[in-house]
């Protein structure tokens, strides 16, 4: 090609210049450019990859005038470099050799693949156990689409939200790998994913609905149901052409779009996702979590699947009661055992049809797929006998596919090797052609050592041998010492050190057959690994229902057999509202607490939608509102629950507000955290909403935090009517359900034993009488000397009483962003000098700091 001066690429060497070609259609990418046994990176690409991968940052020669910094990784440890630069956010470019080498001209090189954290379907780089998504957003005004792939399993899922906090629910909920936007846009609140701008055009809505239309073999989208949802098709679109663009190869397995309704699922807010600790725990131990409890799924695609359901909880009574409905069937006579017998050989056909769908498969991923379609018939016998609608559903998904099982079973060898290259996979007897080339090989050897004792007769040399190196291909070696008597027809090779090395004629023709043999053996097994793609392909739909059965399976049987072995039951589903628990527990602390869990109930109807929580610290507040919670949860992924019995109505979200976070990144301080949880609460619960709150208000001045605690609840009950749990230690609020119709106070409690104090954990009605902080304190380690101490500031304030219960709530409703009253306590209190306070004084000194804060005066 003709280079004009202004070519930036003249006076690079060629093959610099295909490289730099490459890189420039995809400059955000670390190229990896495969050169013999490396993997090499170039220019800045290999700067920063020296970097992040700690390798040794050389130079190669020079191009357009100058060094080339270059580094490498060596090939056969691809997967450990690419696993390191993709977890920290990087794209890489893979190129390939492709062809053989033949001796003449440059090396064939092409891109085969762009590997970036939402896209990898590699398993060597997955977390088998989780799903890898990425997701797609387009923004308007208040509402946003959103699109999300599962790129290994083909999901394809679309929904539109209304407003920033939704947006951020169902990102915290998918946690996605990757975050594709619109280049240019305002960026999201920080998350796990790392973010990738792209152009804005790509998500522009017609051009997306035509780029899916063409990838669904479809007219429109209207049969998906997301006819009209222009954003989140602009996603969608935009998220396709993402896929197409890293994959470089057809995506035949995505073959639709399911869209979600906005009110399908139960609602958890981000905040409410960690406290609820589903499967991440506060702590950090994955164990300690709902999903470290209950996953016990015999593979992979169940444990997915498992999560998938603990993650999205739904809302639809009809589908939950078909999964309790398979879990009972599974429960008699401990089905769940025979059929996870059945699935322990099930590999994980998703992620293999992923990759036979991309044409990345490996050999092993075949057998494994053949293994798995063995093992069908034998679930589906088992499935037979059992009478549940959701059962027999998946039955019907779970096909014999004996054609394709018996073609992989004559094709693939019992155990292939990893890799392809080096043949080996077909099987012996499958192919006429193969099984020629094969044996010319095989015969080789025999052929050679009949060659080498020949040589040895005609030549008189006795140390003659014929050998074989990859380099040089067979040849017949001599000591230097003989070289002097070898025949004429014997031309030099080689010369070594000691020894010259030597071609025949008959030899040479003999490489050319069996060089060429294997060469053509090769070939013949890549294509015909080929063909056995295409023939998955072709049933790719049915396989992928198959997997999915398989998966659902897995999860139910799991929950099956959680559910015996710790004693759960069946929830009924109720159309009235309400929340009624007979003997409920919490799912992981009673699996990690040493002692025995004491049971509980809760009765929450349209009559009785608060419940006030008191009781001393340590008493088992927080627990028992989180079982609640979880309870609830269980029961909409469609497993049975930890109680003796359980009735839920219809419940639209959850929401929490617990424990004390700060979020310093952010720049907010642990109240400001405490009261924008609050806000999102007051602003979006409604009256199917189940809302925990605990000890609101405590982040800041009694007196504001008790006005707040307050208010929020005078809110909560008579305006958003929420089913709600409210655990405080202001007795004062107590007062509150003789007042507020709905209100009621129950409350867990101790005892005083030998000195010391016991929880009982029960819940019980009423308000409680004391808060036993000192005796906490003691248990915690608290000096004696300052128990002492505040044990005698406790009888100074008020005999040992709690602080006296107030008559009457605050008379004015408190906006959150009013002047505030307690500045006025504030001042009052800067100015007393506690040591000149008899406790008469101190007494009256308190009814003056509660007037001050807008409570009523001395009795
Ligand atoms: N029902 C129960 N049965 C057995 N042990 C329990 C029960 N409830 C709580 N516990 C134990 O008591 C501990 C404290 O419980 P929890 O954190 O719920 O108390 P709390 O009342 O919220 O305390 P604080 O007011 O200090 O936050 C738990 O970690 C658990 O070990």
């Amino acid at each position: 090609m003709a280079q004009t001066p202004a070519d930036p690429l003249a006076g690079h060497t060629p093959a610099m210049q295909h490289y730099l070609r490459l890189k420039a259609q995809q400059p955000q990418a670390l190229l990896l450019y495969r050169m013999g046994d490396f993997y090499e990176l170039f220019f800045d690409d290999a700067v920063e990859a020296a970097r992040l991968l700690d390798i040794t940052l050389t130079s190669r020669g020079e191009s357009g005038g100058k060094k080339v910094p270059m580094a490498g990784v060596p090939a056969h440890a691809l997967e450990n470099y690419l696993g390191r630069l993709v977890r920290r956010g990087r794209t890489v470019a893979i190129c390939e050799q492709v062809g053989v080498p033949d001796g003449r001209g440059p090396m064939q090189r092409e891109l085969v693949r762009v590997v970036t954290p939402g896209t990898l379907t590699d398993d060597a780089l997955l977390d088998q156990r989780r799903d890898n998504l990425i997701a797609a957003v387009l923004r308007q005004g208040e509402c946003a689409g959103l699109a999300v792939l599962e790129l290994a399993s083909g999901r394809f899922t679309v929904g539109e939200l209304a407003g920033e906090a939704a947006l951020a629910a169902e990102l915290a909920r998918l946690a996605p790998a990757e975050l594709l936007l619109p280049d240019g846009e305002s960026p999201l609140p920080d998350g796990p994913w790392s973010v990738t701008a792209r152009p804005p055009w790509q998500f522009e809505a017609q051009s997306a609905q035509r780029r899916l239309c063409e990838q669904f073999g479809v007219h429109d989208l209207a049969g998906f149901g997301c006819a009209g949802m222009a954003l989140a098709i602009g996603a969608a679109g935009a998220l396709l052409q993402y896929a197409q663009d890293t994959q470089l190869a057809a995506l035949p397995h995505l073959r639709g779009l399911r869209v979600q309704a906005p009110d399908a699922v139960l609602v958890l807010d981000p905040a409410t996702r960690r406290n609820l600790e589903i499967d991440r725990s506060l702590s950090g131990d994955e164990r300690a979590t709902l999903v470290g409890v209950l996953d016990a799924c015999v593979g992979a695609m169940g444990s997915r699947q498992l999560r998938r359901w603990l993650l999205g909880p739904i809302r639809d009574h009809a589908e939950l009661r078909r999964r309790y409905g398979a879990i009972a069937v599974l429960l008699q006579d401990q089905a769940y055992a025979r059929l996870q017998e059945g699935l322990r050989g099930v590999g994980d056909v998703e992620r293999i049809l992923g990759r036979v769908a991309l044409r990345s498969a490996r050999p092993r991923d075949l057998a494994a797929l053949r293994d798995s379609l063995g093992l069908l018939p034998g679930l589906a016998a088992l499935l037979a006998d059992l009478e549940a609608p959701l059962l027999a559903d998946l039955r019907a998904a779970l096909p014999g596919f004996e054609p394709l099982h018996e073609l992989l079973c004559r094709a693939v060898e019992a155990t292939p090797p990893a890799l392809l290259r080096d043949g080996g996979v077909i099987a012996a007897g499958f192919d006429a052609q193969l099984d020629e080339l094969r044996s010319i090989g095989r015969d080789a050897g025999a052929y050679l050592l009949e060659l080498e004792q020949r040589e040895r007769e005609r030549t008189g040399i006795a140390g003659l041998k014929v050998s074989y190196n990859r380099v040089h291909g067979y040849y017949i070696e001599l000591s230097r010492a003989q070289a002097a008597a070898v025949p004429a027809d014997y031309t030099r090779r080689q010369t070594l050190k000691n020894a010259e090395r030597y071609l025949t004629p008959e030899l040479k023709s003999f490489e050319e057959r069996a060089l060429g043999a294997r060469e053509r053996a090769l070939a013949r097994e890549r294509l015909l690994f080929e063909q056995l793609l295409d023939a998955i392909t072709a049933e790719l739909a049915p396989l992928q229902a198959a997997a999915s059965a398989l998966a659902q399976l897995d999860a139910l049987t799991c929950l099956a057999e959680r559910a015996e072995r710790f004693g759960y039951v069946e929830p009924q589903l109720d159309e009235a509202p309400g929340i009624h628990i007979d003997g409920g527990r919490h799912p992981v602390v009673e699996r990690l607490v040493g002692e025995p869990f004491v049971d509980n109930d809760l009765e929450l109807d349209d009559r009785r939608r608060i419940l006030l929580i008191t009781g001393p610290n340590m008493g088992g507040k927080s627990t028992y509102m989180r079982q609640v919670a979880l309870i609830v949860l269980l029961a909409h992924a469609g497993s049975y629950v930890p109680a003796r019995a359980a009735r839920i109505g219809p419940v639209d979200r959850i929401f929490t507000r617990i424990g004390a976070a700060d979020d310093v990144a952010g720049g907010r301080s642990t109240f400001m955290v405490e009261m924008t949880e609050t806000a999102n609460i007051l602003h979006n619960a409604t009256d199917c909403s189940l809302v925990l709150l605990d000890e609101v208000g405590r982040g800041t001045s009694t007196y504001d935090g008790l006005a707040l605690a307050w208010a929020c609840l005078m809110h909560l009950a008579q305006r958003v009517r929420a089913f709600t749990l409210f655990a405080t230690h202001y007795f004062e609020l107590t007062a509150l359900a003789q007042e507020l119709d709905g209100v009621d106070n129950v409350h867990l409690d101790a005892a005083e034993h030998a000195g010391g104090i016991v929880f009982l954990h029960r819940v019980q009605p009423g308000p409680a009488r004391r808060s036993y902080g000192l005796q906490v304190a003691a248990l915690a380690g608290v000096p004696a000397a300052v128990l002492a101490l505040a044990s005698e500031r406790l009888a100074q304030l008020g005999e040992g009483l709690p602080v006296p219960v107030a008559s009457a709530p605050p008379q004015r409703q408190l906006g959150l962003f009013e002047p505030q009253p307690g500045q006025a306590v504030l001042d009052r209190l800067a100015r007393i000098d506690p040591d000149q306070l008899a406790p008469r004084a101190a007494l009256d000194l308190l009814y003056e700091l509660r007037a001050l804060a807008g409570g009523g005066g001395p009795p």
